[in-house]
């Protein structure tokens, strides 16, 4: 019995988009689906009904900075995380390996797991396969991540194969040392580069494994467009029409957009809180630098489509200043809106996928946030 159940709802006529729910011990939430990324038990600037006002279904949290600070125990004897941060939704923890690569000063690779600093007091950390499993455990996130290596891009074909058979040797780990499996979910990473051969090989080897959810790792990782979106029309029908399938660190609107269109019901990113906390916000006519000076007198909302707090009460005249005086309401109005596009973005693509239409949708979005 997994801790989740996938119901595919719907199959888009016009494209290989679909629209789903899953259901986990915190409650279901709809897919295709964006998850906000709260990195250190909080979305940053935005409280927990806050979050639940713009209908957040579920939220991120990265077991790397957790297991740093405060500390897995601390948090475990706090109930676990739902607890610790007061959000009784489903949350997904990753388990720390591209945090490691991206965030600590990481030291070497074994077949053991990963040696590393820390980046917050330069202490020596390792993790492994069992380590990560265990502080996600503590942290009883209702979907949990198996230990994985991203692989950089560019990457040679030799070492992504070995890196593809590490990585799946690593699953089998996570699995054995999985102690909840009944009550939270360990998704399978699949890797591969951006060669079809390994993505191939590293999806039918995780396969075998039967993980109850999949992600596609290895992207967003500063490959074009045009190979990532090669990635996923090789990977995706190769995964359980009957799971989720989570395209890890996507990512901007057309990412999003197109990310459905190509089957991936789960995604997240740092792009709307990160991009919000220096003064950029998305509107449906493209990305807006609030703090620019041409908006010094602008009277009129963020986005007037938008339905959120920040544009409902507020002008870009105001926020701009609030921005430019390193107001905290300044960042808290600018992530506010940038999550709301988001879901409310992932909101209009479900409708789409229900009504058939998610190209059209795609087009008509395109055309108007500046895409080609
Ligand atoms: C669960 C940790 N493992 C894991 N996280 C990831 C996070 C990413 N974030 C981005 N772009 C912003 N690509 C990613 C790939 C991976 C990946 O391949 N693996
Ligand atoms: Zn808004």
């Amino acid at each position: 019995m997994s801790a989740i159940r996938y119901e595919l709802i719907k199959k888009c006529k016009q494209t290989g988009a679909r629209l789903g729910r899953v259901y986990t011990p915190h409650g279901y939430f709809d897919t295709p689906a964006f998850m906000p990324v709260g990195t250190q038990a909080t979305v940053k600037g935005m409280s927990p009904d806050e979050l639940k006002s713009i209908e957040a279904g579920i939220i991120l949290s990265n077991t790397y900075h957790l297991h740093i600070r405060p500390g897995e125990d601390i948090i475990k004897e706090a109930g676990g995380l739902h607890k610790f941060m007061n959000w009784d939704r489903p949350i997904l923890t990753d388990s720390g390996g591209f945090q490691v690569f991206s965030l600590g000063d990481f030291r070497k690779i074994e077949e053991e797991g990963v040696t590393f600093k820390s980046h917050v007091d330069g202490s020596k950390k390792f993790l492994s396969p069992e380590s990560a499993i265990k502080i996600q455990n503590k942290l009883g996130a209702d979907i949990i991540m198996a230990f994985d290596e991203c692989i950089p891009y560019p990457a040679e074909f030799h070492y992504v194969k070995k890196s593809v058979e590490r990585t799946t040797r690593w699953a089998k780990r996570c699995i054995k040392a999985h102690e909840n499996p009944e009550t939270q979910a360990l998704f399978g990473i699949v890797q591969g580069g951006m060669y079809k051969e390994l993505r191939r090989q590293s999806a039918y080897e995780l396969l075998e494994l039967d993980f109850p959810g999949y992600a596609i790792g290895g992207l967003s990782v500063g490959e074009p467009a045009e190979e990532m979106y090669e990635m996923l029309e090789c990977t995706v029908p190769l995964l359980p029409e009957d799971k989720p399938r989570y395209l890890m660190g996507v990512g901007s609107p057309d990412y999003l957009v197109e990310g459905a269109i190509r089957g991936i019901d789960m995604f997240d990113c740092v792009l709307p809180t990160r991009i919000g906390r220096n003064g950029t916000v998305l509107t449906s006519r493209g990305r807006m630098i609030i703090r620019d000076a041409l908006y010094a007198r602008d009277q009129s909302p963020i986005d007037p489509d938008c339905d959120c707090y920040a544009c409902k009460n507020f002008t870009r005249s105001y926020i701009r200043h609030l921005i430019k005086a390193k107001e905290v309401l300044g960042i808290r109005l600018t992530t506010w809106h940038n999550l709301r596009f988001l879901l409310n973005l992932m909101k209009n693509v479900r409708e789409a996928i229900k009504e058939d239409r998610l190209l059209d949708f795609r087009n008509e979005f395109f055309k108007n946030f500046g895409y080609n």
